[in-house]
């Protein structure tokens, strides 16, 4: 047996998608096809009413041929259908006007199929029988060329047809029988393309919802990505960025500012739990993660700036970017931080330095540091080591003379 390949979304795909007979989605999609219906035709009413215009054009000038009187009496009739289909091709341009593009086709068709009527009554001539025959073209018309809805279409086929019959039977200029031949030509006529309209709309929904499903299967992609480059980047103990992310997020801040100018105002504060081993051997690898999550608590509720960012750069270790701060100001940040995780007073009778938790801290500037990511840490993580060597617990950072400077 062949094998199928898995479905793994949720959503339909080409197959799953079938319209009902009367062609009508449920209500927000149905508002939305509204739209995309008249921007499809938007796009072709100008070429359809050039075509159109040049048909009138050529009916006239074949009825000044066969009968320069019955002109006479056509022209008008047919000026003014001209003007209806210009204006429809001008509402067709403007987006705004658009929701008119409708209505003004529907005013065409019913312009030019009353108009023939009218003529049909009022031409002395023998081709005047013929002229009936603009009520099946105007239906024709308003369905294929300019591209009436269906449901509208029909019921102005409709509306067409009985006004043909009352013309035609109300009359007593035209013959019974040829009005009955006139009549059940322009049923037939109406009743084809009627049936095109229906098979062109059913295709153009279907290509409608086809495109919609496309879309729904695209967003759903994006938000996976989404969540894929999320669970990338941030650590999932911590909800701090990872190692990765705040290289990206560092690299990003460095150029950034660098176009500005002022990548020398980006500090980088590196800092380490104190015998955070010790922490894990007397209380416990699970109280760790506990310490490590309420210690990057503080920094995140601290930075301020909204480029401002706090990573777990490796185990208890931890990285804040202040984004347009001086290494004054970052160095007042840091001693903060440092103060503030003391006085958590997180018991670790593992320390060989206090009783609570506390952190080393190393404080380094771009620009003293080539304002390069690599060269960035590396100054923080010489301040930070200095930090350890002086007793922990403190904060250390890297002068403009490239020394480290013990707080
Ligand atoms: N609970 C917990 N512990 C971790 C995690 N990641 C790393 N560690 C531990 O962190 C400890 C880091 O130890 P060291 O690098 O020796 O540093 P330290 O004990 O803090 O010593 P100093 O930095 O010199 O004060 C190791 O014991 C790691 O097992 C984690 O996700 N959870």
């Amino acid at each position: 047996m062949k094998n199928e390949p898995q479905r793994t979304s949720t959503l339909p795909n080409g197959n799953d998608i079938r319209l009902p007979w009367h062609l009508r989605l449920p209500a927000p999609l149905e508002r939305d096809f509204a739209d995309y219906f008249r921007g499809s035709v938007a796009s072709v009413t100008p070429w359809a009413a050039a075509s159109l215009v040049a048909l009138l054009i050529l009916a006239l000038i074949v009825e000044y041929t066969i009968s320069p009187e019955a002109a006479a009496v056509t022209w008008r009739p047919r000026l003014l259908c001209v003007m209806l289909i210009v204006a429809t091709a001008l509402i067709a341009r403007r987006a705004d006007w658009r929701r008119w593009l409708h209505v003004s086709s529907l005013a065409v068709a019913f312009a030019v199929a009353l108009t023939g009527n009218w003529m049909g009554l009022n031409v002395d001539h023998a081709m005047a029988f013929g002229l009936f025959l603009q009520t099946p073209l105007a239906i024709l018309m308003a369905c294929v060329v300019l591209r009436v809805p269906f449901h509208l279409a029909a019921v102005s086929s409709l509306a067409m047809l009985g006004i043909l019959v009352l013309t035609l039977f109300g009359s007593d200029r035209v013959d019974r029988d040829l009005s009955l031949v006139l009549l059940l030509l322009s049923v037939a006529s109406a009743s084809m393309s009627l049936f095109g309209q229906y098979i062109y709309e059913r295709l153009l929904r279907q290509h409608f919802l086809s495109e919609n499903v496309l879309f729904q299967h695209r967003d759903e992609l994006h938000s996976a990505n989404r969540i894929l480059e999320n669970q990338a980047t941030v650590d999932g103990l911590t909800g701090c960025l990872n190692r990765r992310g705040m290289e990206n997020r560092l690299d990003e801040v460095l150029h950034g500012f660098g176009r500005g100018g002022v990548s020398e105002r980006i500090t980088l504060v590196l800092f380490d739990i104190d015998f955070f081993k010790q922490y894990n051997d007397t209380y416990g690898h699970l109280a760790g993660d506990d310490c490590l999550k309420t210690v990057a608590s503080i920094p995140r509720s601290m930075a301020q700036n909204s480029k401002d960012f706090v990573a777990r750069y490796g185990g208890e270790e931890f990285v804040v970017v202040l984004v347009d701060t001086s290494l004054k100001d970052a160095l007042v940040f840091a001693e903060r931080m440092r103060t503030r995780i003391e006085q958590l007073g997180l018991p670790h009778t593992g320390s060989r330095i206090s009783q609570v938790v506390t952190i080393s801290v190393g404080v380094a500037s771009a620009g003293n540091c080539d304002n390069d990511a690599t060269n960035l840490i590396k100054c923080a993580d010489e301040a930070l080591y200095q930090a350890k060597g002086a007793g922990r617990n403190r904060v250390a950072y890297m002068s403009d003379q490239g020394r480290v400077v013990t707080l």
